[in-house]
């Protein structure tokens, strides 16, 4: 039994962190260890726990290191229960007195004194952190000039985007970044909001709403959301009148575009298969391939990337990537339009993965973007989560356009 209020979200952050860290699970498989707390509010603490010691993990090590004379193993309880202790300090404002009483708990029958101790330094010293997460060194490496930047954007967790299925509905308000879209403070509970109960808008990335834009209007054309579910993109494209097939291989996501569609009412075909063996009956007037990928483009909201993915799994999905792109460019019909996307930072599930497609590109156009981000060299988009920083910045998108 819990004794102490709190001490269960502690535990399930705990929980969270090992497996992440350890097995390398994802932060949403991970979260799992917060679906037995009674309450929302502990489910979210858990949660926020874990985020802000992913988001901050070098920089609380490099705190712990200096207070400690030996420096405790990178894999020891200890060293975890401090990374805690000092997230919730340090970014979360919980009172070190509170931190202490929830978090030594933890360490039953371990080196609490020692945890204490290291706490009670760093907190005498006033320490702090940087403004901006110190990337793992790999990763900085491997993002390049961008780096810089995206640590900026990562610093602190994204505000509430959402796409609307049309008119504003009313007593909604935020900042729209383009047409269709709106910006509310991050820790927005949605639930609340005009129109939820309509289906009136779902959440959705500024970012992650540009491909499905890029087709533009549908008029009744077929066009295939390739890789579909949950379905923020099979939502955006109905809205905008294309009779849409939806495609994935998940039962459970496809489940989730299922009642995603129902709350907007809209309608798309779905076809739950392995897009490496299927064929269609007919070719498509366009395509939306929103291919797997690493993800490492939603650092901000799932920090758990900057420290899962590496090359293994880059080039793992680069190879899917090339060959879903391959096929698809196939079920295309002459003149269509096929949108390539990734919510990736790795130039090898992007860029590299564009330039192996047969069909010729077909420039993205400034107008077609929020303001402040630009086409690249050859019609492409390129996002990061350090761009439109002053607004609120957006996820690592990679995105092109091709003509078949
Ligand atoms: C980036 S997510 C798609 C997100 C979706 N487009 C949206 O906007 O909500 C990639 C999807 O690809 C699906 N997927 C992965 N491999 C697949 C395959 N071989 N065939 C079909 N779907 C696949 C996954 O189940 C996942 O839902």
């Amino acid at each position: 039994m819990n004794t102490i209020p709190g001490s269960g979200a502690r535990k399930a952050a705990l929980k969270m962190l090992d497996a992440v860290l350890r097995r390398g699970d994802t932060m949403e498989q991970a979260g799992g260890a917060a679906n037995g707390l009674p309450s929302f509010a502990d489910r979210a603490l858990a949660r926020a726990i874990a985020g802000e010691v992913l988001r901050w993990l070098t920089d609380l090590d490099a705190l712990i290191d200096s207070a400690t004379n030996k420096p405790l193993p990178d894999d020891a309880k200890a060293r975890m229960v401090l990374r805690m202790m000092l997230a919730q300090w340090l970014r979360l404002e919980t009172p070190p007195h509170a931190v202490i009483a929830t978090a030594l708990p933890l360490l039953a029958g371990g080196p609490k004194r020692l945890a204490h101790g290291v706490f009670a330094t760093l907190t005498r010293q006033d320490a702090t952190l940087p403004d901006a997460p110190t990337l793992p060194e790999a990763v900085a490496h491997r993002w390049g000039d961008m780096a810089p930047e995206i640590a900026k954007g990562i610093a602190a967790p994204p505000p509430l985007d959402l796409s609307l299925r049309g008119d504003l509905p009313e007593g909604l308000e935020g900042e729209s970044l383009l047409p269709g879209h709106l910006r509310l403070p991050r820790g927005t509970a949605i639930e609340n909001l005009p129109g939820f109960d309509d289906g009136a808008w779902w959440v959705q990335d500024l970012a992650a709403s540009i491909p499905a834009r890029l087709l533009g209007a549908g008029e009744g054309k077929r066009v295939l959301d390739l890789c579909a579910a949950p379905g923020g993109k099979t939502l955006q494209l109905a809205a905008a009148g294309w009779k849409v097939t939806s495609l994935d291989n998940s039962s459970r996501r496809l489940e989730r575009l299922r009642q995603n569609l129902k709350r907007t009412g809209l309608s798309a075909d779905i076809v739950k298969a392995d897009a490496m063996g299927w064929h269609p009956d007919e070719l498509y007037d366009a395509i939306l391939l929103d291919a797997p990928c690493t993800a490492t483009g939603t650092c901000r909201r799932n920090p758990d990337v900057i420290h899962r993915i590496g090359p293994r799994q880059i080039e793992a999905m680069a190879l899917l990537q090339s060959q879903l792109l391959e096929r698809a460019a196939n079920w295309l019909k002459p003149g269509g339009t096929l949108v390539y996307a990734v919510c990736s930072l790795e130039p090898e599930e992007g860029e590299d993965v564009a330039a192996s497609c047969t069909l010729a590109p077909l420039p993205v156009m400034s107008d077609e973007l929020p303001e402040g981000v630009e086409p690249g060299a050859w019609g492409h988009v390129r996002t990061h989560p350090g761009m439109l920083a002053e607004t609120g910045g957006l996820d690592g998108f990679f995105i092109a356009r091709f003509q078949g």
